[in-house]
């Protein structure tokens, strides 16, 4: 069963809410998912990051970038990055932001540089919603192939709108599927026909 890690930073509960639907999916479709809040990082939440499969980042966009917390974490990795540690693992990010745009595309570019740095291989969304498909109402409403950008709801009760969670469900799963066709090419399972 592949391993993800799910390294996220959140302010206010956003992120993380995010955070644990896509870690359900993953769940849901056979990996072990492991969600780090990079503000606590541990000796062991080294270790899980070093051992996962597949490097799902989460942060919210602050200012038109990556939280400084969730900074903090990838600036952290230098010198993993020089021994080329985390290299041909799967990677992908998800953020969330209060407007539609947000700039959050800068976010999740920031975390495509820094996989791409890392020597892994990055999995973006699959998901085309409304007004291109009506079957997939509120799915992908912020229109971000990239990775997964949802919006905030200004009810505190919800933090993320129900469509945005579905997506979030629906992006785990399709990480799932990259991280058991990855790890089953590895260990020379996957069936090319
Ligand atoms: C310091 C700060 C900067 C923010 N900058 C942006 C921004 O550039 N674009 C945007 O759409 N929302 C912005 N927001 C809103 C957050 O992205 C949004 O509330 C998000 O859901 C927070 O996630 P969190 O609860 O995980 O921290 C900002 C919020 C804060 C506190």
């Amino acid at each position: 069963m592949p391993d993800v890690a799910i390294p996220y930073f959140s302010g206010r509960g956003h992120t993380r809410r995010l955070a644990d639907e896509v870690a359900v999916a993953l769940g849901d479709n056979g990996c072990n998912a492991r969600l780090i809040d990079v503000a606590r990082m541990t000796g062991t939440d080294w270790q899980a990051l070093d051992a996962a499969d597949a490097i799902v980042m989460g942060s919210p966009t602050y200012m038109g970038s990556a939280a400084a917390g969730f900074k903090t974490f990838m600036d952290a990795t230098g010198d993993l990055w020089a021994e080329q540690r985390w290299a041909d693992k799967l990677a992908a990010g998800f953020t969330v932001a209060i407007f539609p745009g947000g700039d959050k595309l800068v976010t999740l570019q920031q975390m495509f540089t820094f996989a791409m740095q890392h020597g892994m291989v990055w999995v973006g969304q699959d998901q085309i919603g409304a007004p291109v498909s009506p079957e997939n109402p509120d799915i992908n409403q912020s229109g971000v192939w990239l990775g997964l950008g949802a919006v905030s709801d200004r009810d505190k009760t919800q933090l993320i709108p129900p469509g945005d969670l579905e997506t979030a469900r629906r992006f785990g799963a399709r990480i799932a599927r990259a991280a058991r066709r990855w790890a089953d090419q590895e260990e020379g399972r996957y069936d090319h026909a």
